[in-house]
């Protein structure tokens, strides 16, 4: 990772830990993304940030508080903290959400501490919010670090056959569900990015571009600051 700025430092034994080395070492250390998931229930952003969340080491998942039941198979503290609306009150009162908003009639809102925490040790972390959960994440101050994509489904008739194959839910919460999808997805120009979820291996792919894209462009762009001033030292030095 060094190799290439050790070669241009070339002042004796401290040359393989130079200024522009050392530079070129904070350019390249990793700086935690916000990887912010939207879309209408059912497209199927759980499934994709599954999908990223197995494959990519380098992310967190954010466990969202809700006031909704659990669903079978869920876990309290995996898919949710399953918490009472009187909890969840005290949580906002105390400023423990980064965002918080009702959905469907329940509460759902993300936890800062332990968002907090991934960042500072520059790990990823992977949100699946609505576009209001969204919306305050990149009015945060952690704006700099976030990275949205919203999921639209193929069509209507496929998002609501998606919802009924998933099988967890009552038709009336399948109702509520697709009343509120398009919404939802009045929302979409809001993302930085907006992908069409046909085929999951295609979509699954387009999220691993943008997010190798992101991480280059985003994460690097501040280091870079110090690592060119190095660079400028480094060649008044050799220009004298
Ligand atoms: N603002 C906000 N929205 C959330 C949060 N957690 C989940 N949601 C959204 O709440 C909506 C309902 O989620 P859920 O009950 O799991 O149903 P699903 O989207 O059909 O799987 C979805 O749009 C989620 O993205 C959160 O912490 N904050
Ligand atoms: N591209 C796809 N093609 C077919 N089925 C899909 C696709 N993406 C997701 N699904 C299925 O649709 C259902 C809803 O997906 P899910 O990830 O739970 O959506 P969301 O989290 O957006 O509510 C699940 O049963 C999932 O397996």
């Amino acid at each position: 990772m060094t190799g290439t700025a050790d070669m241009t430092d070339t002042k004796g034994p401290r040359a393989a830990d130079g200024p522009v080395a050392r530079a070129r070492r904070g350019a390249d250390a990793r700086r935690g993304l916000l990887f912010i998931l939207s879309s209408p229930s059912g497209a199927g952003k759980s499934t994709l940030s599954r999908r990223i969340l197995a494959n990519d080491g380098a992310f967190e998942f954010s466990v969202s508080a809700t006031t909704r039941p659990p669903r079978p198979g869920e876990e309290d503290g995996r898919e949710y903290h399953f918490l009472d609306r009187a909890r969840f009150e005290a949580m906002i009162e105390a400023g423990e959400f980064l965002e918080h908003a009702e959905v469907f009639g329940n509460l759902y809102g993300t936890p800062r501490a332990p968002v907090e925490a991934a960042l500072a040790s520059g790990r990823d972390v992977i949100f699946d919010v609505d576009w209001q959960g969204g919306q305050q994440l990149r009015n945060s101050v952690l704006k700099d670090a976030v990275v949205s994509v919203f999921i639209l489904p193929p069509s209507i008739a496929e998002l609501e056959r998606r919802l009924r194959a998933r099988g967890q839910d009552s038709a009336e919460v399948i109702g509520g569900r697709m009343a509120r999808a398009m919404d939802e997805i009045s929302h979409w120009d809001a993302y930085d990015y907006v992908l069409i979820n046909d085929d999951l291996d295609r979509c699954e792919a387009e999220i691993r571009g943008i997010l190798a894209a992101e991480r280059l462009a985003r994460a690097r762009r501040p280091g870079l600051v110090g690592f060119v001033q190095a660079l400028n030292r480094e060649f008044q030095e050799r220009m004298r």
